[in-house]
């Protein structure tokens, strides 16, 4: 495999996996942005296990098939998507590269991939429509106690052409995350929460990551003209800190939302162009109340270890999640996948897709949009290889057969 086929881009000889593109990435991000990305909830016990898990699981590989033409693509919302991969919506990619959100979509566009775009993006979600095309995208929601924001952004996602949108279930309020309080995070003033940058203007208040431990002494909240070390810095070197001050939109997580209530007005503003789907399912009860309400589709998530510490990997949830389901709606899942045979062992586990957050992170702060394609690219490559070495030449193919789990003890057992 040193050699790359006919027309496919050459290999990055620094960078062949996802594990050396943190480590890329890590120098290139200030602390602020390395920290408010990377890290966890409270100790990160969840944060570790959403990767570690996967090794719980081995694959049976089978020989001897027809190998030579593997098709690793799924349909997505009516549209071929390469592989069952997509970017996990991650808030504020312009702290990562200036180009954000929209060197993000570009990369997504060409690799055939989709892409989720937070509430919480440093584009607006128009902008980034017309960067990703035709190509599936999805807009992830924070429903806040103000309906008329959350009106407002619907339709103009509907307008912009976005198949669903995904509300995110596991934040009544934000989870604690202890280096970003310790770091005061805010984003530069150089950048705006996009989607929101009227209504935040308009409003006077900040809104804080992590509660009122973030409030910045009021000398910070001087208005102070961007800096210029924020811009420029792809150039290997580590970034300054940006200076200067910041905003936050003056919309926080909402802790109100529930099923009887909301779901149902949600897929009221959505219908009849987008889905309404819920993230952040990690339970079979909530999973059984995510069907009997309504959504059309589930992502068992736990928003990359940052919300609940010491809640299950999802990889560990999947599962109970996937048989209350039992096929009437897709299951996707996210949460620590790192190679391409995370993605397998997820599918094999019952899940339809799966999403990636920080991977595509550190894909844009180590080169933009170049960074992000090398990102899925190498994903792709490594599902596509495991797909072929463990004997399935289609995506359905992929099933519990292909797995054993291995207990602590090293006892192994079928599924
Ligand atoms: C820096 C960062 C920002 C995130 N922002 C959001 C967000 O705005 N909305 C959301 O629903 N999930 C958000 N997530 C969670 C991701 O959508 C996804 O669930 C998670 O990153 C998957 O785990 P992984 O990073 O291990 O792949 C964010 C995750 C990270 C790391
Ligand atoms: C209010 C949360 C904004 C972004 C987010 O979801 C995250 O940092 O995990």
């Amino acid at each position: 495999m040193a050699a790359r086929e006919k027309g496919e881009k050459p290999h990055d000889l620094n960078c062949l996996t996802i594990h050396e593109l943190e480590k890329h990435a890590e120098l290139r991000m200030d602390k602020q942005t390395r920290d408010y990305y990377n890290e966890g909830a409270d100790s990160g016990t969840t944060l570790l296990e959403n990767s570690t898990a996967y090794n719980k699981y081995r694959i049976r590989p089978r020989v001897l098939r027809d190998m030579s033409l593997i098709d690793t693509s799924v349909p997505l919302f009516g549209v071929k998507n390469s592989v069952p991969i997509g970017v996990a919506p991650t808030a504020m990619q312009c702290l990562a590269h200036p180009d954000g959100e929209i060197a993000t979509a570009r990369a997504c566009k060409d690799a055939e991939v989709a892409m989720g775009l937070s509430s919480f993006a440093t584009n607006t979600l128009e902008d980034v429509a017309k960067a990703i095309g035709d190509h599936p995208h999805v807009l992830q929601l924070y429903l806040f106690e103000e309906r008329e924001h959350s009106k407002k952004l619907i339709q103009r996602a509907k307008k912009a052409g976005y198949k669903a949108v995904f509300l995110t279930v596991d934040t009544p309020m934000l989870g604690r995350r202890n280096m970003e309080i310790r770091n005061q995070f805010k984003l530069p003033k150089v950048y705006k929460i996009a989607n929101f940058a009227e209504d935040s203007d308009s409003a006077a208040s900040e809104t804080v990551m992590n509660g009122a431990s973030l409030s910045a002494p009021s000398s910070e909240k001087t208005e102070e003209k961007a800096s210029s070390s924020t811009k420029g810095y792809h150039d290997g070197k580590q970034r300054r800190p940006p200076k200067g001050p910041i905003t936050f939109h003056t919309h926080a997580p909402n802790p109100t939302l529930c099923w009887e209530r909301d779901i149902g007005w949600l897929k009221e503003q959505c219908a009849p162009e987008m889905e309404v789907w819920v993230k952040g399912i990690a339970t079979a009860e909530d999973a059984h109340l995510a069907v009997h309400h309504g959504v059309d589709g589930i992502v068992v998530s736990n928003h990359g270890g940052r919300q609940l510490n010491g809640a299950l990997a999802t990889i560990d949830a999947l599962p109970e999640v996937v048989e209350a389901v039992d096929r009437k709606i897709p299951v996707h899942v996210d949460g620590g996948i790192r190679h391409g045979t995370d993605v397998f062992k997820a599918l094999a586990l019952g899940a339809d897709f799966v999403w990636i957050g920080r991977p595509v992170l550190w894909g844009l702060a180590y080169k933009g949009q170049e960074g992000v394609e090398l990102c899925l690219r190498l994903l792709s490559d490594e599902f596509k290889l495991c797909m072929g070495l463990a004997g399935t030449v289609k995506v359905t193919e992929i099933s519990k057969d292909y797995l054993v789990k291995v207990d602590k003890s090293g006892f192994i057992s079928r599924l």
